[in-house]
């Protein structure tokens, strides 16, 4: 640790304040444990001794590129570093070898240009001012000289810039490993072509960002022998499927829904779709445009980044139906039957929506009411058919909205990877992962349990990856490092995979049965468990199956091609959860853990070359609180 500092009458502190999170003054007098302060706007304030910071009177007034520098590091020393830079409109500033960005909420287009790639192009690392392409450069020339394969993780919460990171350090690796003459359209232009179409079926607004990416993202740029791109591949995780059924206001649906509404008459006619405030899985929210986008220029944007990510002009049609059916499906409601437990269509109004719906995905509207409201088990003696009332009849409506709206983004993105093509005789390869940060809300359920627990498990990759390097360095210099220790978050992992019993991490309010709380390395978090079970549950009810594995149309068909008879009764076993375990597992995130290996049996490490003149404690610290803190919108 840090030396301690003594806080004595005349030191310069920081000390919290409600609005500012922290604010400088004097000490003039202290009690005890109690320090009482002139802060700089006038006013007194009595803080306890455990919650006043030094301040580094010397530290220069505009800030320091890399935070390793300042005298301390602790948060409200990294906060006002970052603001001082902020400022002067620096948005990069690194910790180490780490770089944080902060949202700049308007567009730099300067710090993005050809020259300034230009002048990170082979530049020692801290040469020049902290960038996101110095990070990408890094992760090249490390390839490129040792051969080896590297990852670049990107976090932080919704809407502090994870994806346009993301964008800026592929435009770079482009511009490195690019070809240039090239005949046709080179796979780096394919991948940054493809944003778009991913963009308008998994992005949504929500309260905190209007372009907000509801799903994760691996994006794997492969090298040949003379570093040039010669394939690429994306993975998604995790797609937020309420969202297609449930949104509140002030958020929307994905973009497509609207996109769609927005089209050409023509289009509009074909699909039967008009205001978007008539379907009930758009007008839970009063929030319809958006401001700066106009929807019906974005329909058009959209089928022509279709046109040229390869999707043709067929799949284009059958991908527009199928979004349509979703809205018109959900606008099929249900009364109850005459029969005890059972349900019909409510009235003339669902009956056109559920037709239309039939009619959109090439299916028998009979066939498609009967999968809404009735359920067949099958017996070794006997066919029973049971009716489902009309909250289960919702329900099942509902889930196969989801279902099929999921299917449809796993497919584009399967169509995207298969038109960028990927090479099989790569040498290397450079991952950047685009993935959801830490997430507490107010109700906290399945999803952000499953994006927490992914977390968990980066920071303790990080733990282990920067303490084991440090230690080694320490080691080597012959420094004694028996002081050093960190917060280690595998209790928290335990927890999650192992078990909850008599883990202190884990905590019961007393008021609740069906909430817990965990807590995590960045805070608590408090679960509803209620629908828990629902959500993990990574099956397609069968009717729902057998009706869609039938459309005559072959693109929808497609999306459920007929499983084999063990398959099917095994799929029923498995879990969204366990999916996404080893979705992470298979592409080799979640490094740390042995056998974990990147797709093509190459190791993954990810870029940090344990340059760091602080002690590991103050720097996990940092890090966890940069992560938290400075990552705000
Ligand atoms: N470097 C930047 N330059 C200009 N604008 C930026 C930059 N980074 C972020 N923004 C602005 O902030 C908005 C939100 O950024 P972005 O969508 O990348 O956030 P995110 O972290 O990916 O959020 P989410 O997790 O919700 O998808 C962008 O639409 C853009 O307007």
């Amino acid at each position: 640790m840090a030396a301690p500092v003594n806080i004595i009458v005349g030191s310069h502190v920081w000390v919290e304040d409600p609005a500012a999170a922290w604010i400088d003054g004097e000490v003039f007098r202290i009690n005890g444990q109690e320090v009482h302060v002139h802060t700089t706007n006038g006013e007194t304030v009595v803080a306890n001794m455990a919650k006043v910071f030094p301040k580094d009177t010397e530290a220069p007034p505009g800030g320091v590129d890399d935070m390793t520098k300042l005298s301390y590091l602790h948060e409200p020393g990294v906060l006002h570093n970052l603001a001082a830079r902020y400022e002067l409109n620096e948005i990069y500033t690194y910790t180490g070898n780490i770089l944080i960005a902060v949202n700049p909420f308007q567009r730099l287009p300067h710090l993005y240009d050809t020259h300034m790639m230009e002048q990170y192009n082979g530049a020692a690392f801290g040469e020049l001012s902290p960038h996101v392409f110095a990070v990408a450069d890094v992760a090249y020339r490390a390839m490129i000289n040792e051969g080896k394969s590297n990852s670049i993780l990107v976090s932080g919460e919704s809407g502090a810039g994870k994806t346009e990171t993301t964008k800026m350090l592929m435009r770079y690796l482009a511009y490195l490993g690019g070809r240039s003459g090239v005949e046709g359209r080179t796979v780096e232009q394919q991948v940054l072509e493809s944003n778009p179409v991913l963009e308008t079926f998994g992005n949504a607004k929500t309260v905190r960002n209007n372009n907000s990416s509801r799903f994760g993202k691996f994006v794997e740029i492969q090298f040949d022998k003379n570093g040039r791109i010669s394939g690429a591949a994306v993975r998604t995780y995790l797609l937020e499927r309420s969202r297609v059924c449930q949104i509140s206001d002030p958020e929307r649906n994905y973009h497509c829904f609207y996109l769609l509404c927005a089209a050409p008459p023509e289009d509009r006619e074909k699909y039967k779709l008009g205001n978007p405030r008539e379907f009930h899985y758009l007008n839970q929210s009063n929030c319809y445009e958006l401001d700066g986008v106009n929807d019906a220029h974005e329909y058009l944007a959209t089928r022509r980044a279709m046109d040229i990510v390869g999707i043709s002009e067929e799949e284009q049609e059958g991908i527009f139906r199928v979004v349509a059916a979703i809205l018109h499906i959900g606008n099929v409601e249900f009364a109850k039957g005459e029969e005890i437990d059972s349900s019909v269509i409510k009235d003339e109004k669902s009956r056109f929506h559920l037709n239309m719906t039939a009619e959109l995905l090439r299916c028998d509207a009979k066939s498609l009411e009967d999968a809404l409201i009735k359920r067949v088990m099958v017996t070794p003696e006997e066919v029973i058919t049971r009716t489902l009332d009309p909250v289960a009849a919702l329900a099942s409506r509902d889930a196969l909205a989801k279902t099929v709206y999921s299917r449809l983004f796993d497919w584009l993105v399967d169509k995207i990877n298969n038109s960028i093509g990927q090479d099989p005789n790569s040498k290397s390869l450079i991952g950047v992962l685009d993935i959801y940060g830490f997430e507490s809300f107010k109700f906290n359920s399945f999803e952000q349990f499953c994006i927490n627990f992914t977390n968990e498990k980066l920071q303790q990759h990080f733990n282990q990856h920067v303490f084991k390097m440090e230690q080694e360095e320490y080691t080597k210099e012959e420094i004694n490092w028996s002081y050093i220790e960190f917060v280690d978050n595998q209790d928290v992992l335990d927890l999650i995979e192992k078990t909850f019993k008599n883990n202190k991490r884990f905590i019961k309010p007393k008021l609740s049965r069906t909430s817990f709380t965990i807590s995590h390395y960045a805070g608590e978090v408090t679960y509803q468990a209620d629908q828990f079970l629902d959500k993990n549950k990574d099956y397609v009810v069968a009717e729902h199956q057998d009706l869609l594995t039938a459309s005559k149309c072959s693109f929808v068909a497609g999306l459920f091609p007929p499983l084999p008879e063990e398959t099917s009764k095994s799929s029923k076993f498995s879990s969204i959860g366990s999916r996404f375990k080893q979705q992470f597992i298979h592409s080799g995130i979640w490094i740390g853990e042995k056998g974990d290996r990147f797709g093509q049996g190459k190791q993954l490490e990810l870029k940090e070359n344990g340059k760091s003149g602080i002690r590991i404690k103050d720097f996990y610290k940092t890090l966890a609180d940069v992560r938290e803190i400075c990552h705000s919108p």
